[in-house]
């Protein structure tokens, strides 16, 4: 049962965020007034430098933090009302969650099975699958401390995935990485979505990640969305006004609307600090 005003027989959308805004004590708005809905099935990107708002406003879909304004909504629930029930539609792979280098991988995902409240008669069999879905069968009773970043990040998504979540929030789930290592996580998210429908809202530094694997992003600078479409639309709508023959990315189509002040206001050292701490983990 949901509380929202979806018509009977209809999808209700993955998530819907009204007017959301979150300030750190008497600090600047962190998220101001942010308003985007993820269609069921969706894999959608929230994309912006460091410290535009990105991760805060996770949190608040996620019930880590409050909603102090505006609204948010998890398939009709009110995260704000009704948090078990959201908690128990979504997953969430924050940047600085680790995986035990104690544990072996089937330990570690179990782990998550009996966190998230899996039936014990179930648990090995969806903990098989969780770590067949990532391509960690094999590696599976090695400890984590051997696996590789790439291996580290499938790992975090097996674990995140044991639930069978409606909706897998994923923050950076490629920091750091090689290519390589970047289009295997990105193929086992792919796959998994493919096979079981779930809805995927995911955020990166990489445009060129969102232009390949996101269905529609959202480009977030200062707490705020500055555009939002399909990658498609948004680089066609900037090849025709710019009128020039060129083909913008979506990095250019980012710096339009974001304005010139994009590389030296794009975050403060603390953040660069943790995004390399998280890229040093999983390097
Ligand atoms: N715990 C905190 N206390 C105070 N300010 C914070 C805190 N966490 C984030 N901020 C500030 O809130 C703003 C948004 O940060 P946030 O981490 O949400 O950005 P982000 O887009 O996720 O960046 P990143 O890519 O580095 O994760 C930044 O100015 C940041 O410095």
């Amino acid at each position: 049962m949901t509380d929202d005003n979806t018509p009977p027989g209809q999808t209700p959308a993955a998530l819907t965020c009204t007017g959301l805004t979150y300030a750190f004590g008497d600090g600047a708005k962190a998220v101001d007034g942010l308003d985007l809905s993820v269609a069921s099935g969706e894999v959608f990107g929230l994309l912006g430098p460091n410290g535009a708002g990105k991760t805060t406003a996770i949190r608040c879909v996620t019930t880590l933090l409050p909603v102090p304004a505006g609204m948010v909504r998890v398939f009709g629930h009110d995260v704000a009302a009704d948090r078990m029930g959201v908690r128990r539609l979504l997953s969430y792979v924050p940047q600085q969650l680790s995986a035990d280098s104690s544990l072996t991988g089937r330990e570690n995902v179990s782990l998550f099975a009996r966190v998230f409240d899996v039936p014990r008669k179930e648990r090995a069999g969806r903990v098989a699958e969780a770590l067949e879905a990532v391509g960690l069968t094999e590696a599976a009773d090695r400890m984590a401390g051997t696996y590789s970043g790439g291996m580290v990040r499938r790992l975090e998504l097996a674990q995140a995935l044991v639930s069978s979540p409606r909706l897998l929030i994923l923050d950076e789930p490629t920091i750091g990485l090689d290519p390589i290592a970047r289009t295997s996580v990105w193929e086992h998210i792919m796959a998994v979505r493919a096979a079981s429908g779930m809805t995927v809202l995911v955020t990166t530094h990489y445009m060129d990640e969102a232009e390949q694997y996101c269905d529609r992003v959202a480009l977030m600078h200062k707490g705020r969305i500055r555009a939002l479409d399909t990658p498609h639309r948004l680089t066609d709508d900037l090849r025709e006004r710019r009128g020039d023959g060129s083909s913008p990315t979506l990095e250019d189509v980012f710096r339009d609307v974001a304005g010139s002040g994009l590389d030296e206001e794009g975050g403060e050292f603390r953040d660069v600090r943790r995004t390399r701490r998280t890229a040093a983990r999983v390097g």
